[in-house]
């Protein structure tokens, strides 16, 4: 069953070991068959080392799993919960990359405060509230998902493709697997950026005209970046 999706979604995991976004087996990439509604991740505590694609894991948009013999990833609920409420996502990632996860855990939205961000995200990348103990104590991955769609709440999730999850981690998508990791490659360079920028000069800011240019020139009606 779906069997290039898996392979797409297997070289996008082993791929966040080649950006250095992960180690150990943090971290999980999906993607999504929209026609067939189904949902295609990799398995839970699986070393990327070796990983396969006939190893992924078939859920429905409710989280049932429908193929694969290993269980899911544990973060799979909050992957659905977005494919849910993101109807033109494709593919979903979660890493622990270092200056992501730092700003996740200081509970700061990461500012835009250069072009480099402004190319991939059209404003700051938000980071989500607490949790609450009903939410940690329940459907805690499930509620997870909650807190990302709730933070969206009049943010377009398609020109702002990640959020930071307050005192846990970044999650990007994309309109693919391929996609939704490129967003993380970019989401911890300007994450390190905006780290070593707010040393330099606390008051940084950014020039709001060069926002608007830069995701326009690759993402607006007239785009006209690269070939
Ligand atoms: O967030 C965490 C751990 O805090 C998980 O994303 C990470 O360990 C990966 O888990 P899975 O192997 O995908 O179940």
């Amino acid at each position: 069953m779906l069997e290039s999706l898996k392979s797409e979604v297997c070289q996008a995991n082993l791929d966040l070991v080649k950006h250095g976004l992960v180690i150990f087996t943090w971290g999980n990439v999906s993607a999504i068959d929209r026609e067939a509604g189904l949902v295609v991740i990799k398995p839970s505590g699986v070393a990327y080392d070796g990983m396969k694609p006939e190893q992924m894991v078939v859920v429905d948009l409710d989280g049932k799993v429908v193929e694969g013999s290993l269980k899911p990833s544990s973060d799979m609920p909050t992957h659905v919960a977005l494919y849910n409420a993101f109807p033109e996502i494709g593919g979903v990632v979660h890493t622990h990359s270092t200056y992501g996860t730092a700003w996740a855990q200081a509970g700061i939205d990461l500012p835009i405060v250069g072009t480099t961000h402004a190319d991939y995200f059209a404003d700051t990348i938000p980071c989500t509230r607490d949790m609450t103990e009903g939410e940690v104590k329940g459907d805690y991955e499930k509620e997870t998902g909650t807190v990302i769609i709730e933070r969206f709440e009049g943010l377009n999730p398609n020109h702002i493709p990640g959020v930071l999850v307050k005192n846990h981690a970044p999650f990007t998508w994309g309109k693919d697997a391929h996609d939704a990791v490129h967003n993380s490659v970019v989401l911890e360079q300007v994450a390190k950026m905006a780290y070593i920028g707010k040393m330099l000069n606390p008051e940084m800011g950014m020039n709001g005209l060069l926002t608007k240019k830069h995701f326009e020139r690759k993402h607006g009606k007239n785009a006209y970046y690269g070939q």
